[in-house]
């Protein structure tokens, strides 16, 4: 697929004072169109993409790679991720883009699709540089007043949570959720960390002297991204001169991680969606996600629908070693849903053991029971080896 010039995306890489990490996340589930409408179930995936392009200008980011499976569609962006399944988009933007600007054209092409809205979900973390944003997203209040427009009329009306401890303002997570009725079960993690060590970060810098990479598969091995869940097929972009993006799909499950290394700002996501929670540990994969970064402090919301009996591990708080866990809030969202929100605080300076992210025999070392062996496991709902995902149907 062609690359866009640099010149041609969204908005600037850095501005004078840095780059804003902190995505903006919106999720947008539809109900099912009349079956006379659309016979193959195809939904939102029948959009094109000039009709995909036509939402990303608004938010002001570009495609650079796309990847695909049978279950859906994924788009790294010059600013994060775009996730398109039959039912659902997911819109995951960073910097200084208008996110929330995009969602009268999506809502307008998923109604000439006749897809009705089921629910709406936008999350946060607290930007480094506030300043920076543009309408609709100098603060919170502002774009909750955006999405209520949109999506107030819901059944469960528009509700806004600032998660987190008022005393420790840079950890604040912002949800907005509504919803027309119960959704599928179903467990989204979003994790943030920033302060990345500095080694491990070099590593996303372009063929920079201190560890660099000349491309984005090296970094993506490099880093231990690709054992995170290895069952995932990757498609990663490197920026120039530094910065990192990539998308994992597995059946229906989606996982992305963007990395902004430099050392004044430096943010690093990871999120993974729609995975069975049956065959992932929740510690265990937070572990291995630590170990890539080694961050001063990060934090996870851990969205789950379908109850603690669905989402086994991930229904628990996470303890982790060498961090000190500084706030645990647990909120009830409209529908039967749970948010946990944690934030973490490395104990002491430098980098976790890589001992930690060990497992012998399905436990991991500091006890705590794993999922079945990597190469068994069943991420997707359908059980399918990583093999049988290379049949994109693009
Ligand atoms: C888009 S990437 C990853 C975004 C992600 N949300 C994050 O910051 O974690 C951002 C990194 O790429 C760098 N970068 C270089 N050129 C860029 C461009 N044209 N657009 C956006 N970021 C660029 C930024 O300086 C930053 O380090």
């Amino acid at each position: 697929m062609a690359m866009p010039s640099a010149d041609s995306w969204g908005s600037s890489p850095t501005s004078p004072i840095g780059f804003e990490g902190y995505e903006k996340r919106l999720e947008i589930t539809f109900s099912d169109a009349p079956v006379f409408v659309d016979p193959c179930g195809c939904g939102l995936r029948a959009l094109t993409r000039e009709q995909i392009d036509s939402f990303l200008d608004l938010a002001r980011c570009t495609i650079v790679s796309q990847l695909s499976n049978k279950e859906f569609d994924s788009y790294v962006l010059s600013e994060s991720s775009l996730f398109v399944y039959p039912h659902k988009v997911v819109l995951k933007t960073c910097g200084t883009t208008k996110l929330l600007l995009s969602i009268p054209r999506i809502l307008e092409l998923a109604a000439e699709l006749s897809l009705p809205v089921l629910s709406v979900k936008y999350s946060r973390g607290m930007f480094i540089f506030p300043g920076a944003q543009p309408s609709p997203h100098r603060s919170f209040s502002e774009e909750v007043s955006v999405l209520n427009s949109f999506f107030g009329g819901l059944k469960s009306g528009g509700n806004a949570y600032v998660i987190g401890d008022a005393f420790k303002p840079r950890k604040k997570w912002h949800v907005y959720y509504a919803t027309e009725e119960p959704e599928q079960p179903m467990v989204t993690l979003e994790m943030c960390m920033t302060g990345l060590d500095v080694k491990k970060a070099a590593v996303f810098f372009k063929n920079s002297a201190i560890g660099g990479c000349s491309s984005a598969k090296e970094m993506t091995k490099l880093s231990g991204i690709s054992d995170i869940i290895p069952e995932m097929e990757i498609c990663d972009f490197e920026f120039d001169p530094c910065g990192y993006s990539m998308n994992g799909i597995c059946g229906p499950a989606a996982s992305t991680i963007h990395v902004t290394p430099e050392e004044c700002f430096s943010y690093a996501s990871y999120e993974a969606m729609n995975f069975n929670p049956s065959c992932l540990v929740y510690s265990d994969v937070i572990r291995r996600v630590l170990a890539g970064f080694c961050p001063s402090d990060f934090s996870v919301a851990v969205t789950i629908f379908g109850g603690h009996g669905f989402a086994k591990s991930w229904a628990k708080g996470a303890d982790v070693a060498s961090y000190m866990c500084d706030d645990f809030v647990e909120q009830e969202l409209p529908g039967g849903g749970l948010l946990m929100y944690q934030s973490f605080t490395a104990v002491a300076p430098g980098c976790m053991s890589p001992r930690s992210t060990m497992e012998i025999d399905g436990w991991s070392s500091d006890g705590t029971e794993t999922a079945e062996k990597s190469d068994e496991m069943c991420i997707g709902w359908d059980v399918q080896k990583k093999g049988v995902m290379k049949d994109a149907d693009a």
